[in-house]
């Protein structure tokens, strides 16, 4: 049976352009329903303590308006978790922030924070939102993860993105491997960050993977030939590759 891998369509950076010019376009929400009916699996947006690229007002807006689902990406504090609570997305995924950073580096200190995202996982699971945390391709998070009950990960894929020639492999080993072990847990698998055309097939391939949250390449895209052809041009790709699935950890 063919095994199918869902896309999230991360829109952080339609909201980036929007912003730095301080206008209404391009347009989030417009960027979400055309992300769906390109394909997208789900919706996936981050609200950054600095509100750089998603605003507040853009959750609540295109929240009513999905007919897939939304992935809300956030940090540990009261007030993320009070906002994810009033917006009610299907989805949570918790994630490091830190103010100075360009991009999210590296993946959730699980261990260091246990408490914290023991709470997180009790306020949100309560309000009846499915949490995933946003780690490194790490034995020891997963270990941690299994421990606090946690039933989706997803693998910080920008070493592996950021690396080449072996580097890239020995990154590419390391997703492996973790997406194993999680997978031997119990935990759901979800992946992303740097991903794009040119390195998106090797994780695509890997079984235990089941989502990929993909924004900036896909903008990038988008400027050269259309944001709904970028969707579609992704999905077929990652389709592409899970129907070769790499089989082993060699
Ligand atoms: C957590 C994550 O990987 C995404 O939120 C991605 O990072 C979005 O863009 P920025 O990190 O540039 O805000
Ligand atoms: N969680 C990763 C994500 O949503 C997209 O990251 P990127 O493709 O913008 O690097």
């Amino acid at each position: 049976m063919i095994q199918t891998i869902d896309l999230g369509v991360n829109i952080d950076h339609i909201a980036t352009l929007r912003n730095v010019r301080g206008v209404s376009y391009p347009d989030p929400i417009r960027a979400a329903l055309e992300a769906e009916e390109a394909g997208a699996d789900l919706i996936t947006l981050h609200l950054r303590e600095d509100r750089r690229h998603i605003k507040d007002e853009d959750l609540f807006a295109i929240r009513p308006l999905l007919k897939t689902r939304m992935n809300l990406e956030c940090a540990i504090t009261t007030e993320m978790l009070e906002i994810a609570c009033r917006v009610q997305p299907q989805d949570v995924c918790l994630v490091p922030e830190k103010r100075t950073e360009v991009t999210t580096e590296g993946g959730l200190d699980v261990l260091g924070k246990f408490n914290e995202v023991k709470l997180a996982l009790k306020i949100l699971g309560e309000a009846g939102i499915k949490v995933s945390l946003f780690i490194d391709p790490d034995r020891g998070v997963i270990q941690a993860c299994h421990d606090l009950g946690v039933k989706i990960v997803e693998l910080h894929t920008g070493a592996y993105a950021n690396a080449s020639g072996s580097k890239q492999v020995a990154e590419l080993q390391r997703i492996k491997i973790a997406a194993a072990f999680a997978h031997e847990m119990g935990i759901k698998v979800n992946a992303g960050h740097g991903l794009h055309e040119g390195n998106v097939w090797e994780i695509a391939q890997i079984l235990p993977i089941r989502e990929l949250n993909i924004g900036h390449a896909l903008v990038a895209e988008a400027v050269f030939k259309g944001w709904k052809i970028a969707i579609q041009d992704m999905k077929a790709l990652m389709q592409a590759a899970r129907n070769q699935p790499s089989g082993s950890l060699a």
